[in-house]
């Protein structure tokens, strides 16, 4: 990969990897962990619940989740702590310095299998962009650690827009080869949102799950015979406090709320489905007429994984009709919302059956309000 000459100016994404953590939660252990919670609590405060000075708890159904949300399981890092009635989180040693950190090892992970697919040598990539909703720590970048574990000559940097993290990390990769600056990014979503997930909290218990995904976006000029050309990419965030994590570094200065709930996940989730679902459907027709699409045309809608419902509004808005399970395919029912990995890996297990010449859509959504669309041609 030394003639720049071969060079396109062309982004394409040559290839996908994915990890999946072998610990899985399904929604019946979920929901018994959580009425164990819910009953000790209720048992040990009878008294104040009694007098009215404390609220008591309401238990959790199967039968909610799975309508409500469409999800059934989640894959986790570490399933036991957090179904310990007395944990309810994930619990791992701390690791050194000298250790690679849990972010970085399911990150490699996922790049090694999409370096694989690509059949190509680390050696032969420029950079490397982290994006997730849930970083470890803020520095050194994962992406910099990712990069020497992969023996990466370039740079690399973290960058964090919440469940639209991959998106908006394919476009910057996408840019950057458009501009000359890279011929091959890696973007990797290493997502253990078990981290950030209140497994209290009856209204969002059963939200999240844990996994990793890469992407590698190349100039079309060095990309492998089979891979998917980016057509147009589309950016778009508006402020909304329907969904929002108070975790920092300032919160020191605020003591008093240090570890309160808002310093997890918090959402309105009602608010956020009526809002967002105009919002993308609209965002996606006007981009893909923009780019010169029909929307009714696009043979699958890689939609970002938080609830089934919204997926099917938003997959009948573009498509015109009701999507099928082929048109508009669903990795929630098993990985249940992985943030912003969830469009990839919907991407990454439905892709290879399409034909040369079809055309898709990655299409992400959540925190800010953020939203990312990635229109992609499959070359064969
Ligand atoms: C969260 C939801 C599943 C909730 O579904 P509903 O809106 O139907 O439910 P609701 O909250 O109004 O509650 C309806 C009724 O169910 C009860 N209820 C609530 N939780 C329950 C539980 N665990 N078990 C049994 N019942 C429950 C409520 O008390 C209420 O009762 P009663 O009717 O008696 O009052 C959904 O709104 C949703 O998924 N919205 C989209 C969320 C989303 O996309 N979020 C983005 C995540 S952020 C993201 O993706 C990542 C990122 O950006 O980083």
């Amino acid at each position: 990969m030394t003639q720049s000459e071969k060079l396109t100016g062309r982004p394409v994404i040559s290839a996908t990897g994915l990890f999946t953590p072998s610990d899985t939660i399904t929604n019946e252990e979920l929901v018994e962990s959580f009425n164990r919670y819910v009953e000790r609590h209720n048992a040990d405060n009878a008294a104040a619940i009694e007098a009215g000075d404390v609220e008591a708890l309401q238990t959790s159904s199967v039968e909610f989740i799975e309508k409500a949300s469409g999800i059934k399981a989640r894959h986790v890092m570490a399933k036991g702590p957090i179904l310990n009635p007395e944990i309810m989180a994930p619990r791992w040693p701390e690791r050194s310095n000298e250790e690679l950190s849990m972010l970085a090892e399911i990150g490699v992970k996922a790049a090694r299998q999409a370096l694989e697919r690509a059949g190509r040598d680390a050696a032969e990539v420029d950079a490397v962009l982290c994006a997730a909703s849930n970083m470890e720590r803020p520095y050194p970048a994962m992406a910099i650690e990712i990069q020497q574990e992969l023996g990466i000559d370039g740079f690399g940097f973290d960058m964090n827009v919440a469940c639209s993290s991959a998106t908006f990390g394919i476009q910057t990769a996408a840019d950057y080869i458009r501009s000359g600056n890279a011929r091959s990014v890696l973007v990797i979503s290493p997502e253990i949102t078990s981290g950030h997930l209140n497994w209290r909290d009856r209204d969002s218990h059963f939200i999240f799950g844990d996994v990793a995904t890469a992407v590698l976006v190349e100039d079309a000029g060095i990309a492998p015979a089979t891979h998917w050309d980016i057509l147009g990419t589309k950016l778009k965030t508006v402020f909304s406090n329907n969904i929002r994590n108070n975790f920092g570094f300032l919160n020191r200065a605020s003591p008093a709320g240090e570890g309160k709930a808002d310093k997890l996940f918090v959402q309105e989730g009602r608010k956020v489905f009526k809002e967002v679902v105009p919002m993308v459907a609209e965002m996606i027709v006007t981009e893909a007429e923009n780019f010169g699409l029909d929307p009714q045309g696009l043979r699958r809608l890689w939609l970002h994984q938080a609830n089934a419902g919204m997926n099917r509004l938003i997959a009948q808005r573009v498509l015109g009709h009701e999507a099928t399970a082929d048109e508009s395919p669903t990795v929630l029912d098993t990985y249940a919302n992985t943030s912003s990995a969830g469009s990839i890996i919907a991407f990454h297990k439905h892709s290879d059956d399409l034909e040369a010449g079809d055309t898709g859509l990655i299409c992400s959504f959540g925190a800010g309000y953020s939203a990312g669309a990635v229109f992609v041609r499959k070359v064969a």
